[in-house]
């Protein structure tokens, strides 16, 4: 269904997270939403009557009177709340039965069942928040690390709106100069009001776009693939990292053969470690699959580490990483003689622990780049793409000329109002609140 329709429907649900905790919500949002909080609640002061950012203390009851818990009512009133809509929240005892008896309840009084992230949509739907506030509650619902957290406060308070606000500004004053030349091309118009607002707002949004990878890594995480050949040192490594015997070490080629993933926090992003089989041309049936999974892992990490014995002659991989994005080169086992050096690789031992606190470090920045741990980054594929298209345009108009070049700001400002959300297709805000869970 459209995102558009259905606004002037009650919607409800669960709030909080499925099972038994100390307190549970049922969230009501709509015109109809403190008629459903009266059907359903017995307290000193009757919902509907109650000024808004007020709770009531009372009993939830079902159709026949029975009660079913007690708990407060929290009652606000458009637009003053979070959807912009009369809400009523239900405070409960954070039990399954509960829950379901009260959203029942609320069904039966006229409220339908909200779809996945309904609430923040007509959060957005009513100008409370932008696109990119929205996406930032879904991240923060999301968030297990820190630099996720940090991330999502940011977007939610609004700093990356105020971010692309800030090109917009410059690409529309821009704009405005041209148009005054095109109408009074006699007069002229000083370069502060033409190419320079321009090219500072190409070098702001060049920032950002620098900011989509880490941005990206800091949500969802990172998948760093170990890659070498037998015995090279990548199942020690993964459990030096992780800080326990997570993947089996034996001195024989060829020990580990199914991939195997550990999960650790590193400059507070969620990393997940992949350990894989030795790369080797080889005759056994069950080493070869592994081979194979083992380059494919490495295609599909945001990260490869690629390790080479430093004690050993060397050797080549004999796969091609070229497929895989970044790659970090190890040379493992610093603590033995070494039988090659290259500067290009970070010298680690697992057995004196040489070398891995730099390793970690070239990983953070390999994750994160350098994208500025206070500012607001770009942190969904939707974001960064418009920011792109947005530099695009932004780049073409200024080897246009004067006329010609209008046209193309006109489409940079169309790609950051849809990067905010102030002008976007439909099908493109379904799938950013597709992607919410229920009840929020
Ligand atoms: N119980 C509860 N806790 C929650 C939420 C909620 O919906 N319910 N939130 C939901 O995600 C978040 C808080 N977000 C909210 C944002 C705005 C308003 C609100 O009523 N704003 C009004 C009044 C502000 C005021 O009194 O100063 C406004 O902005 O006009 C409420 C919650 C996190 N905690
Ligand atoms: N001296 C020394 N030995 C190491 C180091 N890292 C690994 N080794 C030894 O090298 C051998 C192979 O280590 P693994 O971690 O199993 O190597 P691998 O790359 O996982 O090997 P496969 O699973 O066979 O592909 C083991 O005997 C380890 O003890 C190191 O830093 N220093
Ligand atoms: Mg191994």
């Amino acid at each position: 269904m459209s995102s558009r329709t259905g606004l002037s429907d009650t919607i409800a649900a669960i709030a909080t997270a499925p099972g038994s905790a100390g307190v549970g919500i049922v969230r009501v949002s709509g015109p109809q939403a403190l008629a459903v909080a009266d059907g359903l609640f017995r307290g000193r002061r009757v919902p509907s009557r109650t000024p808004g950012g007020r709770f009531v203390f009372g009993h939830f009851v079902d159709h026949a009177g029975e009660v079913l818990d007690e708990g407060l009512c929290l009652v606000f009133r458009g637009p003053r709340s979070f959807t912009g809509e009369d809400v009523a929240e239900f405070q409960t005892h954070g039990s399954p039965a509960v829950l379901a008896g009260v959203l029942s309840r609320a069904l039966a009084l006229g409220a339908r069942p909200a779809r996945p992230g309904e609430f923040t949509l007509r959060a957005y739907l009513h100008g409370r928040l932008d696109l990119t506030q929205a996406e930032a509650v879904l991240n923060l619902v999301e968030a297990q690390t820190d630099a996720a957290r940090r991330q999502a406060s940011l977007g939610l308070s609004g700093a990356l709106r105020e971010r692309v606000g800030g090109v917009a500004r410059r690409v529309t004053r821009t704009l405005a100069a041209l148009q005054a030349l095109l109408d009074y091309p006699e007069e002229g118009v000083p370069e502060e009001d033409r190419a320079q607002p321009l090219a500072q707002a190409e070098r702001e949004l060049q920032d950002l776009v620098l900011t989509a990878h880490a941005g990206q890594v800091a949500t969802r995480g990172a998948r760093l693939a170990l890659i070498g050949r037998p015995n090279a040192g990548k199942s020690s490594l993964l459990n030096a990292l992780v800080g326990y015997e997570r993947s089996i070490v034996t001195p024989l080629p060829g020990t580990t053969r199914d991939y195997l993933e550990a999960g650790l926090e590193l400059a507070g992003v969620p990393v997940t470690l992949v350990d894989t089989a030795g790369i080797r041309e080889t005759g056994d049936q069950i080493e070869a699959a592994g081979v194979q999974q083992a380059l494919t892992l490495a295609g599909a990490a945001d990260l490869v580490l690629a390790l080479e014995d430093g004690s050993a002659p060397r050797e080549a991989l004999g796969a091609d990483l070229a497929g895989a994005g970044r790659v970090l080169r190890v040379r493992t086992k610093a603590d033995l003689p070494p039988a090659w050096t290259d500067p290009g690789a970070l010298d680690v031992s697992t057995v004196t622990g040489q070398g891995l606190p730099e390793l970690r470090e070239a990983v953070r920045a390999a994750l994160l780049g350098d994208a500025a741990r206070g500012e607001a980054w770009l942190t969904t594929e939707r974001q960064a793409d418009a920011a792109r298209r947005a530099l695009a345009h932004i780049q073409a108009a200024q080897t246009l000329p004067d006329d010609l070049a209008g046209y193309e700001l006109e489409e940079a400002l169309r790609a950051l109002a849809e990067l905010t959300g102030q002008d976007v297709q439909e099908d493109v805000v379904d799938a950013v609140f597709r992607n919410f869970c229920v009840g929020k």
